[in-house]
């Protein structure tokens, strides 16, 4: 441990697999980091690290390990930036007392980097206001994009932003003027040209809040992807190998993305055991820490569809069942249609389908944060997060670059659906969501989350649903009234059904 001068930059409180990643990257960007964790190992680690990328290896070293809190703070210039990289919840509220025990000041600024609750990011910048500044910054990219420029999404106080923003556009992912990421994955060579993956969001919880709905996306993304798989593998008995070369020429055109990307890369990998596929050797029971599940809750408390969100959450939940879908695949059958498919149109159809239920999942994703800015009084810039995805981020994809041109061409767009290309793009492959839907219904096999796309399509783009009798029916039982088509808007109505003649009378 080094003696105490302030001449660091930056203090890191966790240097797990996402702290030890973003302090190398600061470090490559020139600022220096002070680093903690209780974990000795993991202090030991990363200045191991650091010290083996040191292009000069007689050069002072980039980060200093601290033996405790205090000590990190002495190494710091003021105001303090400390970032926070522990698990989300309690462990975030035990670090933030601890540091106001260590000295922390009100002028200094704790950045909270872990995929928490916005929720609790609200709270505590309220709770934290008179002790020091909480800052929301959240960051997607994993390990890989932590360490060579993530995509970060932050949120907080506007003063705060103007301190941290020149550190963050340093180490975020960068892209070029066409929306393309620049990568560059060697230890000392970061990327310093191009637009950098962050914005400011607004203030409080919309950072924390943005990176949920981002996850959300990425749990429909995946969802996606696998049900994708599951058609090709279950329909015309393709071995992950031949899916994984699909995917592959899949992300040459319009799902070029981040996600298809690894999923073409993981289904070409063997076991080195068995040599069998891994993904054979891969128990089929899916885990998830809460971001998913958090998105969905979210939608359903504002009233959003959200459901092909909520269903990629679902399919993870059914899919632990582990046992009891054995004991059920033992007892229930499925009634099935086989028949003759030319494998070219199902390859076609299913491509067009992942096409197609993306831009879904994506416009319900768009449409819960359009709602969450008027209940959580926030004004996102949706073609700036758009942006600010197409790098770094595990949702990263070409067609993010679409995304913002939509809005940027409207900013006020109700529904990505309604935008000229995605209307067209859906009118074009529309066919092949259809097609996979009813081969996926016809066969047995359970695509809950194209299935969900399909119907959000349907029931975005009719004029006439059946909600006439729904209102009806709870008139019926529950007195609840019901608006007229041929009455003012917000004019209730009330049949007595139970009465004689079954007058209506105005609520
Ligand atoms: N991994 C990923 O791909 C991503 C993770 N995130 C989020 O980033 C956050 C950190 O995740 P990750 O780096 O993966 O987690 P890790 O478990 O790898 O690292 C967290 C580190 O924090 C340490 N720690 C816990 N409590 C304290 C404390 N009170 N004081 C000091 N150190 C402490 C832990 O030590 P010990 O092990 O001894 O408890 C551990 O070394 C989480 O919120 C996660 O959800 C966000 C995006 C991607
Ligand atoms: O935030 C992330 C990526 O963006 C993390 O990897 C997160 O853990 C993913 O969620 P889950 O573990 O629930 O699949």
């Amino acid at each position: 441990m080094l003696n105490t001068n302030q001449n660091c930059n930056i203090g890191f409180v966790g240097l797990g697999v996402m702290g030890k990643s973003l302090a190398l990257n600061l470090a490559d960007h020139g600022y220096r980091v002070a680093g903690f964790d209780l974990d000795t190992h993991k202090i030991q680690d990363v200045l191991n690290t650091e010290a083996a990328e040191r292009i000069d290896p007689s050069a002072e070293a980039r980060i200093i390990g601290c033996s405790d809190m205090k000590e990190m703070l002495s190494h710091l210039v003021k105001p303090r930036v400390i970032v926070v990289l522990v698990p989300a919840g309690k462990p975030v509220d035990a670090v933030c007392q601890s540091l106001i025990e260590a000295g922390l000041e009100a002028d200094d600024i704790v950045v909270d980097c872990g995929n928490s609750q916005w929720t609790d990011t609200i709270r505590r910048e309220a709770e934290y206001k008179e002790k020091f500044k909480f800052f929301g910054t959240a960051v997607s990219g994993g390990e890989v994009g932590a360490r060579f420029g993530p995509s970060l999404m932050p949120g907080g106080d506007a003063n705060s932003w103007k301190y941290l923003q020149p550190m963050w556009e340093a180490v975020a992912a960068k892209v070029d003027k066409n929306g393309k990421p620049i990568e560059s994955n060697t230890p000392g060579k970061p990327v310093t040209e191009g637009e950098p993956c962050t914005a400011y969001l607004g203030p409080n919880g919309a950072g924390h809040y943005v990176k949920m709905v981002h996850n959300g996306i990425e749990y429909a993304d995946m969802q996606l992807i696998c049900e994708a798989y599951h058609l090709l593998r279950s329909l015309l008995g393709y071995e992950p190998e031949e899916i994984g070369k699909l995917f592959e020429k899949w992300n040459q055109g319009v799902l070029n993305s981040y996600l298809v990307e690894i999923s073409a890369d993981i289904l070409q990998q063997y076991d080195q055991k068995t040599g069998a596929p891994l993904v054979d050797m891969i128990l089929d029971s899916a885990g998830q820490k809460g971001t998913g599940r958090w998105t969905s809750i979210s939608a359903t408390q504002m009233g959003v569809p959200a459901g092909i969100i909520s269903e990629s959450v679902y399919a993870r939940a059914l899919s632990t069942l582990t046992g009891e879908r054995e004991l059920a695949a033992g007892k229930l059958t499925a009634d099935v249609e086989s028949g003759e498919i030319a494998a070219e149109d199902v390859e076609k159809a299913i491509e067009e389908a992942l096409y197609c239920a993306k831009i879904c999942a994506y416009a319900q994703g768009f449409q819960i944060m359009r709602a969450a800015q008027k209940e959580y009084d926030w004004t996102f810039n949706f073609s700036d997060i758009a942006k600010i995805w197409r790098g770094g981020c595990i949702i990263r994809a070409s067609f993010l670059q679409k995304i913002a041109d939509a809005f940027d061409e409207n900013h006020e767009l109700e529904n990505l659906l309604l935008s000229d290309y995605f209307a067209d793009a859906m009118a074009k492959k529309q066919t092949g969501l259809r097609k996979a839907v009813v081969l996926a219904a016809q066969s047995g096999i359970p695509t809950p989350s194209f299935f969900s796309a399909l119907a959000y399509f349907d029931g975005y783009r009719s004029d006439v649903l059946p909600a006439n009798l729904l209102q009806a029916q709870r008139d019926y039982f529950g007195a609840h009234t019901y608006e007229r088509v041929d009455a003012e808007p917000g004019q209730k109505f009330h049949t007595f059904w139970q009465e004689e003649g079954r007058p209506e009378r105005k609520a």
